[in-house]
């Protein structure tokens, strides 16, 4: 019997939707106002999925506060109140949209969390647009 148990964190951050291989004209079209120069700030909210067995001696399919703990050293430390495009290792050449970012979390996290549970990740850029990440 398998139980899903879902952690939802938040973090800020500025970003700027670009492709360096573009002209500046063809940015602008693609990415028109989240490709300003100087950026532009959400507030993300994620929702970190995790999937398995309960555990019959702890009830627990996975203990809410350690899952807290990664999220925290190792997602939220990392991007929370930072300039993706500029302060951080992962997007210095990836484009920082919802979907990469989310697909980052999810390998980031994946390196700490048994594969024994499914992980998903959601993350929302804004209330309206979000995005899903399963490892496939
Ligand atoms: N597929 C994607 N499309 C877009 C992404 C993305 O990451 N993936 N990102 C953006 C921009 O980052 C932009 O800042 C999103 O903001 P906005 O368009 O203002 O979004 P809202 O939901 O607030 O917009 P409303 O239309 O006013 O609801 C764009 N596209
Ligand atoms: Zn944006």
């Amino acid at each position: 019997m398998k139980v899903t148990v879902f952690r939802k964190e938040h973090f800020n951050a500025a970003h700027r939707l670009h492709n360096a291989n573009w002209s500046e004209e063809q940015n602008k079209a693609v990415f028109g106002k989240c490709n300003n120069p100087h950026f532009h700030g959400h507030n993300y909210e994620m929702i970190v999925k995790l999937r398995g067995e309960i555990d019959p001696q702890t009830g627990y399919v996975y203990d809410m506060k350690l899952l807290s703990d990664l999220i925290k050293e190792h997602v939220l430390n990392r991007f929370d109140h930072k300039n993706l495009n500029l302060d951080t290792d992962e997007f210095k050449e990836l484009n920082p949209t919802a979907e990469n970012i989310a697909v980052v979390i999810w390998n980031i996290l994946r390196e700490k969390i048994d594969r024994k549970f499914e992980l998903t990740i959601r993350l929302y850029e804004t209330e309206r647009n979000f995005v899903e990440y399963d490892g496939n």
